[in-house]
């Protein structure tokens, strides 16, 4: 029957089954306690000797030495690095354009959306609500196995939108040999940096990078931006000394669907999930055993001549599944996992999208490729993993806010109010708070009575 060698085919048919089934798709779950200690230490070595502690653990990590008198990567680098890309890859300068026009795009459409607030009371004065900036914010770029420019461009642009005073970037070094230019930054984010006009860029990376960050000189009010194990337990551990977005783990993708799906299209949509990480997860659910097959077997062959093979058949084996399951439990199953990104490819996924409230993305229709997600169609690809969308959302222009909350009395209007605050007061045993009331009373009763 089933012909992928790494990735069988099962049912779901009981309803009853369904937690245990999304049981089985938790990765890592709870950091280990070796991650949890390693990083506990490297905090604190950074937040007692500083800078110092950056360079020692960056040497250690990453093998590189940076200069202490030239940390911050020069601007003059950053525009190079722009002027480079243009003449050698005006194609891939171009791409890298209309991404950020893109995430743009979005993330303003976003801003409209958050507005303020003002109400009337009842006896007189308002009260309200608005928005505001956070002053200074860390964005973290991965860079242990790949580079990420477009992770650059949803962390950044964001917090440029929502006004962001001072946004500081900062990602992990090559050892310099393998990369052209100083830094030990990739090119591409050196130039992306440019184009979005971010200017302050660091060379460091990892829990190091975190931890200066929030107790270093920029003493960031907010850490942003997806990482591995030790990145996503550095701002685990920052929390209350800086705010976080979320806690990002290892990446999944949830398709549904149905016999109108292209079994190649499926496949392809799995393996991009997969070939990210030998922790990603990527699962399939229909109620079409042939499609499930063909899906099945599409995958044997596409991996074999994959170059990315090694990769895709670890997290494939591990965290990869093909599910037949009808439309009732397939939503059912989406719900329950709440996964950081949902395919719908049926015929008709707009039937569907009501029932599916939980997932952090959702693709509505065969040609809603998430790849067209990651690269910047607008939506941000920084996603809560592992659950946490179920009560989280993408990183956005919100992440970079906050709510005040505002009253406003005249004198008239405190005096109305006064009599059944001082009343609460009394009650509550807080006599000054009853009489900070009633001073205002008082006070307009003398002036205007
Ligand atoms: N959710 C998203 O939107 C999104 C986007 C892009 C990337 N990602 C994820 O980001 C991750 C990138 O991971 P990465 O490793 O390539 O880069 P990374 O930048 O997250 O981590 C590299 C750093 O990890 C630290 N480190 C490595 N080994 C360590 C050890 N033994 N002890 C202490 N610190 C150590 C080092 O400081 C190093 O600089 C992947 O899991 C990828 O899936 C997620
Ligand atoms: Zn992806």
């Amino acid at each position: 029957m089933n012909r992928c060698y790494f990735i069988p085919i099962s049912d779901l048919t009981n309803r009853a089954d369904v937690p245990g089934w999304v049981a089985s798709l938790a990765r890592s779950g709870e950091t280990e306690e070796d991650t949890r200690k390693a990083v506990a230490s490297i905090l604190a070595d950074v937040r007692r000797k500083g800078l110092e502690a950056v360079l020692d653990w960056t040497q250690r990590l990453d093998g590189v030495g940076l200069d202490p008198a030239a940390l911050r990567i020069p601007e003059s680098s950053l525009q190079a690095a722009r002027a480079d890309l243009d003449r050698r890859q005006p194609d891939l300068m171009a791409a890298l354009r209309e991404m950020i026009d893109h995430v743009r795009r979005f993330a303003e459409g976003q801003r409209t959306c958050l507005n303020d607030l003002s109400l009337s009371l009842p006896g007189g004065g308002t009260v309200g609500e608005r928005w505001c900036a956070l002053k200074t914010a860390g964005v973290y770029i991965p860079g242990g196995r790949a580079f990420y420019p477009s992770t650059l461009a949803m962390t950044v642009i964001p917090a440029q939108v929502a006004g962001v005073s001072r946004i500081v970037g900062v990602t992990p070094p090559k050892p310099q040999a393998t990369l052209p230019g100083a830094s030990g930054v990739d090119p591409l984010v050196l130039a992306c940096a440019a184009e979005l006009g971010l200017t302050e860029l660091y060379p460091f990376g990892g829990a190091q990078a975190l931890g200066w960050l929030a107790y270093g000189e920029p003493a960031v009010d907010l850490i942003a931006g997806p990482g591995n194990r030790f990145v996503a337990e550095a701002k685990r551990q920052l929390i209350g000394t800086c705010g976080i977005d979320a806690l990002a783990g290892p990446t999944e993708l949830l398709i549904l669907a149905d016999g109108s799906a292209d079994p190649a299209w499926l496949a392809e949509d799995l393996m991009a999930q997969a070939e990210h990480d030998p922790d990603a997860a990527a699962v399939l659910v229909s109620s079409d055993p042939a499609l499930l097959e063909a899906v099945a077997l599409e995958l044997q062959t596409r991996t074999e001549v994959s170059p990315r093979r090694a990769i895709l058949e670890q997290s494939l084996a591990v965290h990869g599944r093909l599910v037949c399951a009808d439309r009732d439990l397939a939503i059912e199953l989406a719900q329950a996992w709440a996964p950081e990104h949902l395919e719908l490819c049926v015929a008709d996924p707009e039937a569907w999208l009501p029932s599916l409230t939980t997932a952090g993305a959702v693709f509505i229709g065969s040609s809603s490729a998430e790849a067209f997600g990651d690269y910047g169609a607008g939506p941000n690809h920084v996603l809560p993993t592992d659950r946490s969308a179920r009560y989280t959302s993408p990183l956005g222009v919100a992440t970079f806010l906050k709510r005040q909350s505002l009253l406003r009395l005249s004198p008239a209007d405190a005096a109305s109010m006064a009599p059944w605050v001082e009343r609460l007061a009394e009650a509550e045993g807080l006599t000054h708070h009853g009489r900070s009331a009633a001073l205002r009373g008082h006070h307009h009763a003398h002036h205007h009575a």
